[in-house]
């Protein structure tokens, strides 16, 4: 049920490698990964060589009992180690809860082994910290980095760093700046780790920066760039003050200027807030999920725009805990993977294809508004990703319409004689509109990726049209805010094939979300829920398949 259960906490992002499986390591607070993680932009920030080495200690190692110490600060010893796995290019995943008491005990016995000691175990309130600080410390990390250097000595300081060492001062600089945590305390905590997890020297150093940092904020004058000079300038100091990639910073300023610029930076660095979809599909109502909502006493807020959703701002530990998820109760999934549903608008009968479909987000909320009639292929090219969809189909209750197909949709649609209804065709896309959930994605996306993206995306709309019956519905959609992926792609499309035309989406998703040319477009600033795009198309009864 492991992968049931990581499905349901799942905001579907894009994959630009199919084939890999990490994809579906399960993860509590995001999506998990299936890219290697490039954590610095600069050459010279790069360090994962020597992460690596601390990371996975030599086997005869992993053999030893190691003493326990009660002295040091046990979220702060996980998150360190932690932060090294996500740095060596390992799933930003929170094994600590998801997978119950086994996965704790693995990540304890892994943190024991790249630390020499063991920490007493984490309750309630470690774990919750791990994750804030984990998350916020990968967040901010280019923010971080910069504070760090600046108080360093020499630069040469900072680059020659050692990767655990860098870890817990990073973690320090956040916890002081960001999370507002006592400072001395967070001083003599971090010192302790430096010291006994590398050596009397390590801890001096952290003392010695932690306490210039904490009298410069005392003081309100911690070491920050202006924004002033040429373009490229304030791009650079704005990705640091906000903590993105200057990539990001400066084509966000080209499509949306500056302002908006930083409020998505802004909105990017706010702590994500979830939605609940009631699962109707296995006769659940929106009353039941809210009751159980109330017994469990988490905040909650029902959706203005759509019936089956609710939002949590916290509490999506408790959620899980309490195995609503595992009942099939309720699945983790944003509103505005919701609205693209919406937008496709399943009927009961109908033919489906959903092209690009695992771990089956949007398949499951399509089979639920199905009622039990007609059916859905969900085609994916990833056959782990596939396997979770279909587990999770049976514990919805859904899997009476849906079958599964193992495929490249280029292949598929080539061979196959299908010509359905609808067909949806969520692209692997940048990703660029989840940046507040996927705390580790804005320093895994390179720009040339969006290059290799949008002819994917062109070679599967092509693939997806062939699946469309005359007069039926292709439905294009992205969690991306990036007009490349979105309106252009189908501004290209519809110029090599003349046998489609948009079809506007109002009517089926609220007006604030319909854009000038009849797509849908979810804006995080503006609507404060996950950035995402879908166009309807109608082909011409005219034209033949
Ligand atoms: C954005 S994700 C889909 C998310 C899914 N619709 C959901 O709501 O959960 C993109 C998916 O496209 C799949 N994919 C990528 N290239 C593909 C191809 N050539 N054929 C079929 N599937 C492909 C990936 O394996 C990935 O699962």
């Amino acid at each position: 049920m492991e992968g049931a259960l990581s499905l349901l906490i799942h905001s579907p992002f894009a994959s630009t490698n199919p084939n890999s499986s990490l994809s579906n390591k399960p993860l509590l607070f995001s999506p998990s990964s299936n890219h290697s993680i490039l954590l610095f932009p600069a050459k010279s920030f790069n360090r994962t060589h020597r992460a690596t080495s601390m990371a996975s200690p030599p086997k005869d190692e992993r053999k030893k009992a190691h003493r326990l110490n009660a002295e040091v600060s046990p979220h702060r010893a996980v998150s360190a180690v932690r932060l090294l796995r996500i740095e060596e290019g390992g799933a930003f995943a929170d094994l600590l809860s998801e997978k119950g008491k086994n996965a704790a005990r693995n990540e304890m016995g892994y943190v024991e082994r790249t630390l020499g000691f063991r920490t007493r175990d984490l309750d309630d309130r470690d774990i919750r910290l791990v994750t804030d600080v984990v998350g916020g410390t990968v967040r901010w990390r280019r923010y971080l980095d910069h504070l760090i250097m600046s108080l360093c000595n020499e630069e040469k300081m900072f680059q020659d760093m050692e990767p655990l060492l860098l870890q817990i001062l990073r973690i320090g600089v956040y916890e002081i700046v960001k999370l507002g945590m006592p400072a001395y305390a967070v001083v003599d905590e971090n010192v302790r780790l430096a010291k006994v997890a590398l050596r009397p020297g390590a801890g001096n150093l952290v003392n010695g920066i932690l306490r210039k940092l904490v009298s410069l904020k005392e003081m309100d004058s911690l070491p920050l760039p202006k924004v002033e000079g040429d373009d490229r300038a304030q791009a650079r100091v704005l990705a640091t003050i906000h903590s993105h990639p200057v990539w990001m910073v400066r084509r966000w300023t080209k499509f949306f200027g500056q302002e908006e610029a930083v409020r998505l930076m802004n909105w990017n660095n706010s702590d994500p807030s979830f939605c609940l979809r009631v699962n109707t599909g296995k006769g659940y109502t929106r009353a039941d999920l809210v009751s159980r909502l109330k017994d469990l006493k988490v905040a909650h807020e029902v959706s203005m725009h759509m019936d089956e959703f609710i939002h949590i701002q916290t509490g999506l530990q408790v959620v899980i805990q309490a195995g609503l998820l595992k009942e099939g109760l309720c699945s983790v999934q944003d509103e505005s993977a919701g609205m693209v549903v919406s937008v496709l608008d399943p009927q009961p009968g109908e033919t489906i294809v959903d092209c690009c479909a695992a771990p089956g987000g949007k398949t499951l909320f399509m089979a639920a508004r199905l009622k039990g009639r007609g059916t859905i292929f969900a085609i994916d090219i990833n056959k782990g990703r596939l396997r979770i969809l279909k587990d999770t189909a049976k514990l919805l209750d859904v899997n009476g319409v849906i079958t599964t197909v193992h495929a490249d949709l280029r292949l598929f649609a080539e061979n196959d004689m299908l010509k359905s209804d609808k067909v949806l065709l969520d692209a692997p896309c940048s990703g660029l509109g989840v940046l507040s959930k996927r705390a580790d994605l804005r320093w895994n996306r390179r720009l040339e990726d969006l290059e290799h993206l949008k002819n994917l995306q062109d070679e599967l709309l092509d693939a997806a049209s062939m699946l469309v019956k005359p007069g039926g519905i292709l439905v294009y959609s992205t969690c991306s805010i990036d007009p490349e992926e979105n309106e252009e792609r189908i501004a290209a499309f519809l110029l090599r094939h003349p046998e489609f035309d948009v079809d506007s989406v109002e009517g089926r998703v609220p007006l604030d979300f319909v854009t000038q040319r009849g797509h849908f477009f979810s804006n995080p600033v503006k609507h404060c829920i996950d950035g995402s795009f879908a166009a309807r198309l109608i082909r011409s009864l005219d034209h033949p398949a």
